[in-house]
């Protein structure tokens, strides 16, 4: 945790509460997305999802938007008549998605909290995302096809399942610009705050309220939800039962129904 990053900034807001914030941090450059973010992400959610202290993760950006995107200086630099072989190319772009990616490998839930501008890359980082809320002020823009490209770091995969496969197609074939309010009228976010600052305050409600649960049993349901996304429902409730017989006789199940009966607030154990 004492891990010091160029592009990202940890920070325990309000101690022993479980909750920690990761924050994209180039606000002078809004959070675009460079080499030094794609090595540095995974590296930060691996350290907070093993420290036993980290019950929720709230994922922000620094200043006046959340994120714009991939550096375009990136893009330049890997675009055409580049004297890089395709297949370098290739391992690139699967290493940048599996940093995305590590947000689904973290076992801990993580919050993406979205105001101002969240575009592109933003996109295929709050779609892999367990929970998704934006304030008013937050605008959303599935751009890669304006800049030539089919969005190749998630987007694309994990939308359709959110907003709709239709909604999805729509979205990023314009690279139109939506609202916040539209983002929760598709689904893409579950909340819209008035202000940033009632955001602040919601997100903290909601890690607060998470945190507060049986960690073993946070971390199942993210587990469970998102392997049964990419199952029929029988495989997925074969893995649940597979994995609750292991789990199902942890202490946790006998605090918290200890707890209930004696009428005071559950203390689980630490993952
Ligand atoms: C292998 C491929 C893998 C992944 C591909 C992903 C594709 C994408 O992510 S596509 C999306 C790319 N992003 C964009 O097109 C957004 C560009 N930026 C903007 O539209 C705006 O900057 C804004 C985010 C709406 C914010 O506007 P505003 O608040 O007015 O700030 P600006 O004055 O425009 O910018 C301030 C400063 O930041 C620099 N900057 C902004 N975005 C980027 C970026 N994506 N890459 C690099 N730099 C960026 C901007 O140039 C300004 O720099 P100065 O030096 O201060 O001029």
């Amino acid at each position: 945790m004492e891990e010091k990053y160029k592009t990202l900034e940890i920070v325990e807001k309000t101690p022993k509460s479980g909750v920690f914030y990761l924050n994209l941090n180039r606000p002078a450059q809004r959070n675009a997305l460079t080499n030094d973010f794609f090595s540095e992400f995974p590296k930060a959610l691996h350290a907070l999802d093993h420290n036993p202290d980290v019950n929720v993760i709230v994922l922000s950006g620094a200043g006046i938007h959340f994120c714009s995107g991939i550096d375009l200086s990136l893009l330049k630099s890997t675009g055409g008549g580049n004297s890089g072989s395709g297949e370098s190319l290739r391992r690139q772009i699967l290493a940048m998605q599996d940093s995305i990616t590590a947000l689904e490998r973290c076992r801990k839930p993580v919050i993406a909290s979205i105001h101002g501008a969240c575009i592109g890359g933003g996109i295929d980082i709050i779609t892999a995302c367990d929970i998704r809320v934006c304030s008013e002020d937050a605008f959303f823009c599935v751009k890669e096809v304006d800049l030539a490209l089919a969005a190749d770091l998630g987007t694309l995969q994990r939308l359709p399942s959110i907003v709709g496969f239709g909604n999805a197609m729509e979205l990023a074939l314009t690279a139109r610009r939506f609202s916040g309010l539209e983002a929760k009228e598709l689904g893409l976010v579950s909340r819209v705050f008035r202000s940033k600052h009632d955001l602040d305050e919601g997100v903290r409600d909601i890690a607060q309220a998470i945190a507060t649960k049986s960690p073993l049993a946070v971390v199942g349901t993210k587990t469970v939800l998102l392997r049964s996304r990419d199952l029929t429902v029988d495989q997925g409730l074969d893995f649940v039962a597979t994995l609750n017989s292991g789990r199902l006789l942890s202490a946790d199940l006998t605090e918290a129904v200890m707890a209930h009966m004696q009428k005071r607030k559950p203390v689980f154990s630490k993952l």
